[in-house]
């Protein structure tokens, strides 16, 4: 496998009034290309943060403590803001919750697609407006020539969405980052935006991240799932592997709490206790202990790797 974007011991930490936040510590994983890679967590876990960092779109209180992050081997940790900006445009991209609030909203929705195009591939204005013009029928928008010239408010949040990736995805990107892409849509229509993802990620290769905090949604729409708990990732697997041998006790009370076709509400399991306080100067090696059943004496030492199957780890001392 040719990881497209190779992420070892990666940190970041935030500088607030209160007190630094460890918001992510030596997190490490390996996205191929067009491979689409889930990373899940309750809110708060660092799924963003992992996002933002790695494009160089932290807030001036966040900062990349340590580790290494490469891009087709380009090491992002490095890159001046300069370089990360054209990354941004070219290699990687990202879409977010919300797409009407990400859209400019007095200019014409082809406009902002054609603007994506002319600056990175270099296109004369006539040549980005049709290209511009083919995306839009890509992402299935019907009627794109007259599409062109619509503005956000005219569009329904699904279609806003749909506009979203053609920007994201109008320069061929090597990686998307899809961050929560389908919350607040309607089911059909989150249907619908994940299609059109995974069919642009299998006819260009591109590598994704989903971001979510939808396990079912994982399930459904990756290959693999890294699963994230207070900063760390706490377990690895290919998505079936995941699913149905499930080894660290984190990810056994999320599966526990994600509804299932065949389970009523009533069979949901909220996930006792919540997320350490990451200002803490004294956060213990494993992130989870204070909420886990399966505590050891031995869950004070620093963590390591169990590696279980080629692609199945899990950080923990006494996995089930
Ligand atoms: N600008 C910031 N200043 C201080 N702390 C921050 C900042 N941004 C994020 N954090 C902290 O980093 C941690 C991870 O947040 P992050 O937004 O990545 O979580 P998440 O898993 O994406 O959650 P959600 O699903 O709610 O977006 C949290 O503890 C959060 O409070």
């Amino acid at each position: 496998m040719t990881a497209i974007l190779d992420v070892r011991d990666f940190s970041v930490e935030f500088r607030t009034r209160s007190g630094i936040v460890h918001a992510l510590d030596r997190i490490s994983f390996q996205v191929a290309r067009g491979e689409t890679m889930a990373l899940v967590g309750e809110s708060g876990s660092g799924k963003s943060v992992t996002a933002y960092a790695l494009l160089g779109l932290l807030d001036a209180a966040g900062r990349i403590t340590g580790g290494s992050a490469t891009l087709e081997g380009v090491e992002l940790t490095q890159a001046s803001p300069k370089e990360l900006a054209r990354i941004r445009g070219a290699r990687a991209a990202m879409i977010f919750q919300n797409p009407r609030a990400a859209l400019n909203p007095i200019r014409p929705i082809g406009r902002q697609i054609a603007d994506v195009v002319r600056r990175h591939a270099g296109l004369s204005r006539r040549d980005a407006d049709a290209r511009a013009v083919e995306m839009l029928r890509e992402v299935g928008i019907p009627d794109p020539a007259r599409r062109f010239a619509a503005y956000p408010f005219e569009l329904s949040g699904g279609m806003c969405q749909r506009v979203m990736i053609a920007i994201a995805v109008a320069t061929r990107p090597a990686l998307l980052i899809a961050d929560e892409p389908t919350t607040g849509l309607d089911v059909t229509t989150q249907a619908v935006v994940m299609d059109i993802i995974q069919s642009l990620a299998a006819e260009t290769g591109m590598a994704t991240i989903l971001i979510t905090h939808d396990l079912a949604l994982a399930a459904e729409r990756s290959g693999r799932i890294a699963v994230m708990h207070a900063g760390h990732i706490v377990e690895d697997a290919v998505t079936a592997e995941l699913l149905a041998h499930p080894r660290h006790p984190y990810t056994r009370r999320l599966l526990a709490a994600t509804p299932t076709a065949a389970g009523g509400l009533a069979d949901l399991r909220a996930i006792p206790g919540s997320l350490p306080d990451l200002r803490r100067t004294d956060l213990p090696p494993c992130r989870f202990a204070a909420r886990c059943e399966q505590r050891l004496p031995a869950c004070e030492a620093p963590m390591a790797w169990r590696h279980l199957a080629p692609a199945h780890r899990v950080a923990c001392w006494n996995p089930a």
